[in-house]
């Protein structure tokens, strides 16, 4: 087999083995730029792409192509652009690559919110891969792409992440907020220079628009947007849509509207994992180079569930009051810190799970509470008794007690079966977030 043939052989693999957006956005446009005989070079098109696939790939791509050429195989990734094909050693290629100038900020992205200090999860990982593969790609991989969305689970952030790679790339960027647009285009016809307005938010490559909920049922802003999109939809130029809802959900949004925003890809971003919202809390008391032990961590991921701004603000005021008071972060510490923004456990008890299950799962809550053991019950109520246990605290006998009069190790193995099958099952576990949303959206309105 040749190096090429290996090479091919190899993407074959490796796109069984990956998901199709993770191969789609970092190995498919990969290519062999030269082997040696023991090390494959690969070329990819920035950066970004070659230390990923460094790190997560190397051993993974050096094994089966050792396996193919049936001698010990080491592979090196490198920024390579076609156009320098030919013009000697690829190092040099690499370095020419990487010596470009910077291109000057761009004033409307932030700088700060990048791919590198994204958390991905299980909640955002498919959003993640869009943005990235748009990021790559603008035009050529889905457009537009439309993301949406509870508040604050990092839509706008993906947004910058796009334009700020879009703009290192050199293209031309513009993010705005819907509500900036509608500003701009009323600004615009009061001052009579429409053809200002156009000229801003179509000579551009990539556009970035924020919150287009608060279009709908503006009539000329709807109808300036149209035009918009079609100019820069027509001419190729990316397009990337954040809203708190799906395009179906959109209810005054005019329908040539809602039927370009379904043209390209739709997805979501759910809220995030307990796990998720850890690693969140960590990247950012990194960042801030502040050493906070994991449990603290996981107490106030525990404690702040549905939003990451407010997730991210817990954080800072812990560590506010633990300067302020010259006190280490202690569990004490979090709990005063926190006491007006985190629902007291004790508020959620039996009735608040069961009703909220009830609702998610669309079963009446005396089935909840009866004997009832076909599936459609039987699920949401070990459900029931998995929230009881890890959120409200209530003792395995009194969740047994409460739910059918059923003994504490029946609860036990419901709370581990769930647990479990919340790590494979994404409906479920989207079910158990939506649960929790409800009831920690009403404990904090009562408090
Ligand atoms: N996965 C993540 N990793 C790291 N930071 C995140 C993540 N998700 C959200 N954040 C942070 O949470 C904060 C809120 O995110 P962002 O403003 O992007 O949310 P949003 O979905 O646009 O909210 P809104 O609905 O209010 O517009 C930001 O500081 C962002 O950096």
């Amino acid at each position: 087999m040749n190096a090429q043939q290996a090479w091919q052989a190899t993407l074959g693999q490796l796109q069984m083995d990956m998901s199709k957006a993770a191969f789609e956005t970092w190995v498919r446009n990969a290519e062999l730029v030269t082997h040696d005989g023991e090390t494959f070079k690969i070329g990819v098109t920035n950066a970004y792409a070659r230390d990923w696939l460094e790190s997560r790939l190397s051993s993974t791509v050096a094994r089966h192509l050792t396996g193919m050429m049936s001698r010990p195989q080491k592979v090196e990734f490198v920024v390579w652009h076609k156009e320098y094909e030919g013009e000697g050693e690829s190092e040099g290629v690499e370095e020419a690559a990487e010596e470009e100038p910077a291109p000057a900020p761009n004033p409307t992205i932030n700088s700060r919110y990048t791919f590198d200090t994204y958390v991905v999860g299980a909640n955002n990982r498919l959003a993640h891969a869009a943005c990235m593969a748009v990021a790559e790609n603008p035009a050529r991989a889905y457009n537009p792409l439309f993301l949406y969305g509870g508040v604050g689970l990092g839509k706008t952030h993906l947004l910058h992440a796009i334009g700020n790679q879009a703009h290192r790339q050199g293209l031309q960027v513009l993010y705005v907020s819907s509500e900036e647009f509608t500003n701009d285009l009323i600004n615009s016809i009061q001052k009579r220079n429409t053809a200002a307005f156009r000229d801003r938010y179509r000579r551009i490559d990539v556009l970035l628009i924020d919150d287009i909920q608060f279009i709908a049922g503006k009539e000329s802003t709807q109808e300036e947007f149209f035009h918009t999109f079609n100019t820069l939809h027509g001419q190729d130029k990316q397009v990337v849509i954040s809203s708190d809802r799906p395009p179906k959900a959109m209810v005054t949004l005019e329908e040539r509207l809602r039927s370009r925003f379904e043209w390209g890809l739709t997805v979501d971003i759910q809220p995030a994992d307990l796990e998720t919202r850890i690693a969140i809390l960590r990247s950012k008391a990194e960042r801030a180079s502040r050493q906070v032990p994991q449990e603290i961590l996981e107490l106030i991921a525990r404690q702040i569930q549905s939003n990451i701004r407010e997730l991210e603000g817990a954080l800072t005021r812990v560590l506010a009051y633990s300067d302020l008071s010259g006190q280490p972060v202690t569990q004490g510490l979090v709990n005063s810190a926190l006491a007006d923004l985190i629902p007291q456990h004790s508020s959620l008890g039996v009735d608040a799970v069961v009703t909220a299950v009830s609702s998610v799962f669309g079963v009446p809550s005396d089935r909840l509470f009866g004997r009832d053991r076909t599936r459609e019950v039987a699920l949401p109520r070990q459900v029931a008794m998995y929230l009881m246990r890890e959120d409200a605290n209530i003792s395995l006998p009194q969740i047994g007690e409460a739910l059918g009069g059923r003994d504490h190790t029946t609860v036990m193995y419901a709370c581990d079966k769930v647990a479990d099958l919340m790590q494979r099952d994404d409906r479920l576990r989207r079910q158990v977030l939506q649960v929790r949303d409800q009831l920690y959206g009403q404990a904090r309105a009562a408090a």
